[in-house]
């Protein structure tokens, strides 16, 4: 029987910070492709608020009655990031977060997760940043001794800064040899745009994504959720998931 006729069932889908921004947006996307993908808990402080037709709701206090579920997508908050990453270890489910501003130690407890479960963050789950980042690397590798400065723009909700987006092009410039600078502004209900400044005396090149709608993050968390279902447990890039 050919294999790409065989019906497969929809991708089971815990999400965390279900009421965020984030949160919304992915319910809204995954519930347009009923054929792919099915939200079976959404993860709150505040059950019962925005409540998604059909989507059971827990209480984040709650996180270990979950339902058995192939992935969960956390876009959270740090304080928010410590119990689903240990509810994934403990129970060996894939994870998928995009939550920025996690401390170091967050960072070292996301990594050994690698050797448990499959996980894969990301600060940005766009394609166009992912290419701006190898952008920034060849660009900075090429521009010894250039000025590099990375100018981030996002809503006035947005309670980290740097981003986490700004952290991963500083890194990508960091591989290019360079020291970058960063600088922060919250005004309205910006997105989020990112500016990598190269400059010298006499020229000077800027390097800018902007993102017009958080569903582009939404989408790629998705696609990045079907990729790592029933992947090997490590700790997954999205470098891994582009190719
Ligand atoms: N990697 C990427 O591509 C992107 C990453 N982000 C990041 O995703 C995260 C969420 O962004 P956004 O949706 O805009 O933020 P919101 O503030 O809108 O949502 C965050 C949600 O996290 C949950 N939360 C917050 N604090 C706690 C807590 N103490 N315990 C349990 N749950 C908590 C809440 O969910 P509830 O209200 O349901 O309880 C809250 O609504 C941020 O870190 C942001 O930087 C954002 C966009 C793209
Ligand atoms: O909080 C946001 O909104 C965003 N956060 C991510 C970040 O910190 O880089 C990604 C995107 O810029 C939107």
């Amino acid at each position: 029987m050919d294999e790409t006729l065989t019906p497969t069932s929809p991708l089971r889908l815990l999400i965390n910070g279900a009421n965020g921004r984030m949160g919304q947006a992915l319910q809204r996307l995954a519930a347009e492709q009923p054929e792919r993908f099915v939200v079976i808990g959404a993860v709150t402080r505040k059950v019962g608020q925005r409540v998604i037709d059909g989507v059971p709701q827990f209480a984040s206090a709650e996180l270990a009655g979950a339902p058995e579920c192939d992935v969960v997508i956390d876009f959270s908050l740090p304080e928010a990031f410590d119990a689903v990453l240990a509810h994934c270890v403990e129970h060996g489910r894939a994870l998928v977060s995009g939550t920025t501003g996690l401390s170091e130690s967050q960072r070292v407890a996301l990594d050994a997760a690698g050797a448990r479960i499959p996980v894969l963050w990301a600060s940005n789950f766009s394609l166009g940043v992912a290419v701006l980042a190898d952008l920034v690397e060849r660009a900075a590798r090429s521009l010894p001794g250039w000025d590099v400065d990375i100018v981030e723009q996002h809503h006035v909700r947005k309670l980290d800064a740097p981003s986490g987006t700004a952290l991963t092009l500083g890194d990508a410039a960091g591989q290019g040899g360079a020291v970058p600078r960063y600088a922060s502004l919250r005004a309205g209900d910006i997105v989020g745009e990112h500016t990598v400044q190269f400059a010298t005396f006499g020229e000077r090149i800027e390097l800018t994504h902007r993102a017009t709608n958080r569903d582009i993050f939404a989408r790629g968390a998705l696609h990045a959720a079907a990729w790592l279902a029933n992947r090997p447990p490590a700790r997954y890039r999205i470098g891994d998931l582009l190719g």
